[in-house]
């Protein structure tokens, strides 16, 4: 990870097969433009910049500045939020790329939140079988997580993100800028996913966290700009040792481990029909998971503790509607560590110490499940 001291721009680096890099600054629509050519690859005649409506005036502008960049761009408005990760929403948008004649050679820009970057992502992993893509993660949780490591996805009615593949992008640019407009609510929930970091690699992070919320949340402060290169770097090493979540290696999980508070987050966001937060539902995961580990005494109460100081310390839900457990464990079935019929959670057997709990006893998961469940008047 390199600073420029000049700019203030930070480079992190994703290495692998195919190596891209991770900016973080302010103000980089003119970075990706000087860098375009490298990132959209030499050739890309034909840009799409896929973004929700939310985002129309930065996506206008953008695609000026291709066009005065001698580029034949357009833009591709998809419904904000989840509703843009659909079947309809992707074959909208591989209409769009047939009829302006996109090939090989040519580009997808995604400029928006997770949901914007995962929905892009698929359709420039799909398109010819794969055409460059270029992000620019406009939330926090896009910037940290969604937009570096190349899962791309779009939900089905069994569940969430079942239909999707591995595609790296050719540049990740995240602007900081862009977290000034951001409801603080949407910031709060990318702080999940960077407590998440926290818990399974890099505890600085909950230490940065617990000393001072207010910076935490703050998106013009130093303390968030350090909790957003610290949440890259964890993903990016993760990542870089098991880009297909195939496994990892001396009883690290791989991949998987990026996956701590998803397997009961994802069944809370299907049995919301996806209008819960993501990070919302992440941390209700991991508050739950604490209590798994716990009672299947892998982890010590203080780290278990934890998880509901520093998640509500942010303001971040960890508990769920108690009358909702039939419905979430049935719906926990279909995530995708399951094999056959057996369910695998990532849990913690310390601070920064992920490992796969394969099979635990129905039991244990409803207990765990009771710890956190709310009555009906407090939701
Ligand atoms: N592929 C991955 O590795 C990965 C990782 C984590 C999460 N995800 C996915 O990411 C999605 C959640 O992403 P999200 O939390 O960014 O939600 P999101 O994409 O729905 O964005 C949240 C809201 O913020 C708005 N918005 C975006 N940028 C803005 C800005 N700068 N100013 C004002 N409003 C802005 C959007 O229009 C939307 O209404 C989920 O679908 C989740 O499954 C994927
Ligand atoms: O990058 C990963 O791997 C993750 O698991 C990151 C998660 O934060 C993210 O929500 C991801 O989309 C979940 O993946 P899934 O495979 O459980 O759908
Ligand atoms: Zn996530």
């Amino acid at each position: 990870m390199t600073t420029d001291p000049v700019t203030g721009t930070t480079r992190l680096h994703v290495g692998g097969a195919a190596p891209y890099d991770v900016l973080v600054g302010h103000g980089l629509t003119g970075t990706l433009l000087a860098g375009l050519p490298a990132m959209l690859g030499e050739d890309a005649q034909r840009v799409a910049v896929i973004h929700p409506r939310t985002l129309v005036a930065r996506a206008t502008a953008l695609r000026e500045a291709l066009l005065r960049e001698g580029y034949d761009a357009r833009t591709i408005e998809v419904p904000d939020g989840e509703a843009a990760k659909q079947a309809e929403v992707a074959a909208f948008c591989w209409s769009v790329l047939g009829e302006a004649g996109f090939t090989r050679s040519d580009a997808v820009i995604t400029l928006g939140g997770g949901a914007t970057t995962d929905l892009g992502g698929f359709v420039a992993a799909t398109w010819l079988r794969g055409v460059r893509v270029v992000h620019v993660p406009t939330t926090l949780l896009a910037m940290v997580d969604a937009a570096v490591g190349g899962k791309t996805g779009i939900n089905t009615a069994a569940g969430k993100n079942l239909v999707g593949s591995f595609h790296e992008p050719a540049g990740v640019l995240c602007d900081l800028e862009s977290l000034t407009t951001l409801p603080h609510n949407e910031l709060v929930s990318g702080l999940a996913e960077v407590v998440k970091c926290g818990f399974i690699a890099d505890p600085r992070i909950l230490e940065l966290v617990e000393a001072d919320p207010g910076a935490a949340t703050d998106p013009t402060s130093p303390e968030l700009r350090e909790l957003v290169v610290r949440g890259i770097q964890v993903k990016i090493d993760v990542v870089v040792d098991d880009l297909r979540e195939t496994g990892g290696s001396g009883g690290h999980p791989g991949r998987e481990a990026l996956n701590y508070g998803h397997t009961l987050g994802h069944a809370i966001e299907r049995a919301e029909d996806y209008r819960f937060r993501h990070g919302a539902a992440v941390a209700i995961g991991m508050r739950y998971v604490a209590e798994v580990a716990r009672l299947a005494g892998r982890l010590d109460d203080e780290t278990a503790d934890r998880h509901e100081r520093v998640l509500d310390l942010v303001g971040l839900p960890t508990g769920y509607r108690a009358d909702r457990w039939d419905e979430l464990h049935a719906a926990m079935k279909v995530d995708k560590k399951s094999r056959g019929n057996t369910l695998r959670f990532v849990v913690l057997d310390g601070l920064a110490r992920p490992t796969v709990l394969a099979g635990p006893d129905e039991e244990l998961l409803r207990t765990a499940y009771e710890r956190i469940g709310t009555p009906a008047q407090s939701r």
